[in-house]
C-alpha cells in the first residue's frame, strides 16, 4: 500500500468522529485535504467548519462545505465537536509536531477550541521522540535573530523557512537538532520567548485520538 493509499484510509476512518448538526475544525495539509475531500459526503449533516488555514478554507467551499470564522462559529454554539488534523510526528502520549506546511497557529487555535482531537495519520509519522523532524515556530519578523540566538542556547540549528510568509504574515524558524525528551516544557520555553508566536510541538493541545494508518488498516492511539 502507497503512502497516499494510507492516507487515503485513514482520513475516511475519521469521519466515525464527525457528529451530525455539529461545528467540525479542519486542519491542513495532505491528509486533512484527503479528509476534506471525504468530509464533502457529509455537508448536508453538519453545521458547518472551522478552517485552520486559507488553503484549507478554499478547498471546503470548493467542496460547497459552509465555513465559518472561528469567532462567529463559537458565537452560535460553546465549542467545535471535533477538530481533525494531520501531524509530521507522533509520540506514544500523542503529542506531536505540526506545522511542515506553517499553519501551525491557527491549528493549535482550532485544535484549542474543540471539544476532541482526532489526528490522522500513517505509520512514518511514529517517532519514540520527537524531533526528527524540524521544529516549525512562527516568528514576528523584527523577533527573528533574538529567536534563532536563543534556538541555538538550547541546542537547535534554526533555519530560517526561505521565502515563507505564514497566514498571519509572519516568518517561519525551522529548529533542526533536538531530541525533545519533555514536549510540555520545550512548548512552554519557547512561547516563552518574546516573539514567538507559537511553536509546532502540540502537547497541551496533543490528540486525543491519533488513528494511524498501515498496511494492515486502522489503528487507534
Ligand atoms: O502546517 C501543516 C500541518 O501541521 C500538517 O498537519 C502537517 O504538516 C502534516 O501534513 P501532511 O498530512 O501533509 O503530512
Amino acid at each position: 500500500m502507497t503512502q497516499d493509499e494510507m492516507k487515503q484510509k485513514v482520513a475516511e476512518a475519521a469521519l466515525e468522529y464527525v457528529r451530525a448538526g455539529t461545528i467540525v475544525g479542519v486542519g491542513t495539509g495532505s491528509t486533512a485535504n484527503m479528509f476534506i475531500d471525504a468530509l464533502a459526503g457529509m455537508k448536508d449533516e453538519i453545521l458547518g467548519t472551522v478552517a485552520s488555514s486559507e488553503a484549507t478554507a478554499t478547498r471546503l467551499a470548493g467542496h460547497g462545505i459552509p465555513v465559518l470564522g472561528l469567532n462567529e462559529a463559537l458565537q452560535q454554539v460553546d465549542s467545535l465537536s471535533v477538530y481533525v488534523d494531520g501531524a509530521d510526528e507522533f509520540d506514544a502520549e500523542r503529542n506531536l509536531t505540526k506545522g511542515g506546511g506553517g499553519a501551525l497557529t491557527r491549528e493549535k487555535i482550532v485544535a484549542a477550541a474543540a471539544v476532541q482531537f482526532v489526528c490522522i495519520v500513517d505509520q512514518t509519522k511514529q517517532v519514540e521522540y520527537l524531533g526528527d523532524f524540524p521544529l516549525p515556530i512562527e516568528v514576528i519578523p523584527m523577533a527573528r535573530e533574538l529567536i534563532m540566538a536563543e534556538v541555538v542556547k538550547l541546542g537547535g540549528r534554526p533555519v530560517l523557512r526561505d521565502g515563507f510568509i505564514t497566514d498571519n504574515g509572519n516568518i517561519i524558524v525551522d529548529v533542526h537538532g533536538m531530541k525533545i525528551k519533555d514536549p510540555l516544557g520545550l512548548e512552554d520555553h519557547l512561547n516563552s520567548i518574546p516573539g514567538v508566536v507559537t511553536n509546532g510541538i502540540f502537547s497541551h493541545q496533543g490528540a486525543d485520538i491519533v488513528l494511524m494508518a498501515t498496511p494492515d488498516g486502522v489503528e487507534k492511539i
